[in-house]
């Protein structure tokens, strides 16, 4: 009997035998001024991930006061930073997706998301598997793991898990801070960096972004997983930099509760009071260039040392979509993606 007779006529065409990867970075606004700022912040600052308080203290704080004042103030950092093709963090994921697309060929399909804003992980999601995707690879695009990130994109997938029918096989990316190539790779390019310059920093200052700091009492591996960073940075620059120092510190301090020591702005003025003179910055737990690093270390960064008697300063680029950092992407998916591939 013929397939025509035996399937009713109005069943639907599924795709299917397809591998999908999505790239998933935290998200970012979709325009610097201070409605979309608001909008981006309600959404991620409401997230229980990032502000572990309960709604009912935190929202009515949230929505009357800091919603209030802090889009202003971001929408004029963003200002700053915003490039022709949007917020440096949704261009830079979007090159990374499409050089990924371009390494990986009919092998996969390759999009992106970003847990806040837009494009939102469940529609993208759903895109692979309407493009026939059955195997799915999610990966937060985060070096350490920590709760209020790599946590929160297994919940948005979570979430979406819930509301389908039709699921596919997944897997995720786990936190690759601590692997070989990773560190190879930042020790790699931050050297050509350091190189390029016209001066020879005398402190490199690797800026984590920083965590409340109970949630490492609560069990977090964040602040671990970014000393072993620096830690494996550290052997490597020790050899190949021996007269320079490496500190590290914690960036971008949110709220009155104590964060995770020593602050980036405070080490900075630190190191000028005690005479350093030149000093190059590296956000190596950043796997894009953000509002983080090219606002608050290029800029304000700047500021605070040059102001406080330094006289050189770099802000390093992170590995973006550049060649290095996609070789590394390329070889962490393709080695999460073994056996499907
Ligand atoms: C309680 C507040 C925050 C926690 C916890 C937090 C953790 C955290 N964030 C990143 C990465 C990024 N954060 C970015 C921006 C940003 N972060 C917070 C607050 C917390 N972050 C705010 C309020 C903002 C928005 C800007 C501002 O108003 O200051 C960004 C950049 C986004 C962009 O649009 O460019 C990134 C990236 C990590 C990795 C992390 C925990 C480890
Ligand atoms: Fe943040
Ligand atoms: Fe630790």
């Amino acid at each position: 009997m013929s397939s025509s007779a035996i399937l009713p006529a109005d069943h639907p065409t599924i795709a299917t035998g397809k591998v999908g990867v999505l790239l998933v970075n935290l998200g970012t606004p979709d325009a610097p001024d201070a409605g979309a700022v608001r909008r981006y912040l309600a959404e991620f600052l409401s997230d229980k991930r990032v502000v572990e308080i309960p709604s009912l203290v935190w929202q009515p704080i949230l929505r009357g006061i800091i919603l209030r004042t802090r889009p202003q103030k971001s929408a004029h950092a963003y200002q700053q930073v915003w490039t022709p093709e949007g917020s440096p963090l949704a261009a830079i994921t979007a090159a990374q997706a499409r050089a990924l697309q371009g390494r990986l060929g009919d092998a996969a399909i390759v999009r992106h998301a970003m847990r806040y804003g837009k494009p939102a992980v469940a529609g993208e999601l759903d895109a692979l598997i309407e493009a026939g995707c059955e195997r799915i690879l999610v990966a937060p695009l985060y070096p350490q793991y920590c709760a209020a990130t790599t946590a929160s994109v297994l919940d948005a997938m979570a979430d979406w898990i819930k509301a389908r029918r039709r699921l596919p096989a997944l897997r995720t990316l786990p936190p690759y801070g601590d692997d070989a190539q990773t560190i190879a790779t930042l020790h790699t390019d931050l050297s050509r960096q350091i190189a390029a310059l016209d001066f020879d920093p005398e402190v490199l200052l690797l800026s984590y972004h920083g965590m409340p700091e109970r949630t490492l009492f609560l069990g977090d591996p964040y602040h671990c997983h970014c000393r072993k960073m620096s830690r494996l940075l550290g052997d490597a620059f020790a050899t190949s930099h021996p007269g320079m120092r490496l500190v590290t510190s914690f960036q971008s301090r949110f709220g009155r509760a104590k964060w995770l020591e020593p602050a980036t702005d405070t080490v900075l003025l630190e190191e000028a009071g005690r005479g350093t003179k030149k000093v190059a910055i590296a956000a190596p737990g950043f796997s894009a260039d953000c509002l983080e690093t090219l606002e608050e270390l290029a800029i304000r960064g700047k500021e605070d040392f040059i102001g406080a008697g330094g006289t050189h300063f770099a802000a390093l680029a992170c590995l973006n979509a550049g060649d290095a950092g996609m070789d590394l992407l390329e070889s962490l998916v393709r080695r999460e993606l073994a056996g499907w591939i």
